[in-house]
């Protein structure tokens, strides 16, 4: 579990963080939803240590990050993995090597093991016999599944992901979203996603942390969602006429009313 306590960060005085608290539940998809603009970003590099917050905690399982030492910070990267936009893996490299690429870094694990380990991996994302391939000679989308196999060969307690569907199509937006929450859920990560994409909030937002001009406004889940009566996260998350449907029959059909806190 990851909590954050009363964020703040400013930039050139302007605050973008104004106070954010919110938790980031073992085992489940965590979403940080919001605008363009809202803080979104400036969240996620602060819980990776990208960004330093003026104010406030963010605990990992109870140890703050803004209080650790770098010995304690490079062991606490040994725990994260990390979904970049845009899949961010080495060109000149396979895929086996991207794979293997982390626990050649920060394990010392020997060739073989190396390899059983990556291979495992890849294999856990759908892409055994891919190994020889290089990430220009795949789909967008089995280069992301690369990079999820590269950001869980380290079997990492919390998993950051920025945007994993940016330029996928729907289809296979939820296939990733789908095995983004399967790991989540087979390995209890602490998943944490920035997202842009309704299809994810609706569809694996087990908890889902809405941002609004540097606030958190509302948290709950995929369920609670259609019955929310917070104006700025239902202007957001049904600002088209399509899901704007979706909630109708939602909401007509009859979705669990759970208790929410807005
Ligand atoms: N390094 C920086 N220096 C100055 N301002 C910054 C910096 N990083 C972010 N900001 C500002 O902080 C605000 C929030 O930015 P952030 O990138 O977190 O938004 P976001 O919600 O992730 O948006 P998007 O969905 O478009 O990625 C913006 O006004 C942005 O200009």
């Amino acid at each position: 579990m990851i909590q954050v306590c009363d964020i703040e960060k400013s930039f050139d005085g302007t605050k973008v963080l104004k106070g954010v608290s919110a938790t980031f539940e073992t085992g489940k998809t965590n979403l940080i939803i919001g605008q363009s603009g809202s803080g979104k970003t400036v969240l996620m590099k602060s819980l990776v240590g990208l960004i330093r917050p003026e104010k406030g905690q963010i605990l990992y399982d109870g140890r703050d990050l803004l209080k650790m030492s770098r010995e304690q910070i490079q062991h606490l990267r040994t725990e994260i993995g990390m979904l970049f936009q845009g899949s961010a893996l080495f060109d000149s490299e396979t895929v086996l090597g991207n794979v293997e690429f982390p626990l050649m870094m920060y394990t010392n694990m020997s060739f073989a093991e190396r390899r059983k380990r990556a291979r495992f991996c890849l294999e856990r994302v759908g892409l055994k016999g891919a190994d020889a391939k290089f990430p220009s000679e795949i789909s967008g989308g089995m280069q992301k599944r690369v990079a999820i196999a590269r950001a869980i060969a380290l079997n990492p307690k919390y998993l950051f992901c920025d945007e994993p569907n940016s330029g996928l199509d729907p289809k296979t937006s939820i296939l990733i979203d789908e095995l983004l929450s399967d790991i989540t859920h087979e390995y209890g990560i602490t998943t944490v996603i920035n997202t842009h994409d309704m299809n994810s909030v609706l569809g694996i937002g087990e908890n889902i942390i809405f941002i609004n001009h540097g606030h958190r406004e509302w948290v709950g889940d995929n369920t609670m969602i259609y019955t929310a009566t917070n104006q700025a996260l239902t202007n957001f998350v049904f600002a088209t006429e399509l899901f704007q449907k979706v909630k109708d029959y939602m909401v007509a059909n009859g979705t669990p009313v759970t208790p929410h806190h807005e």
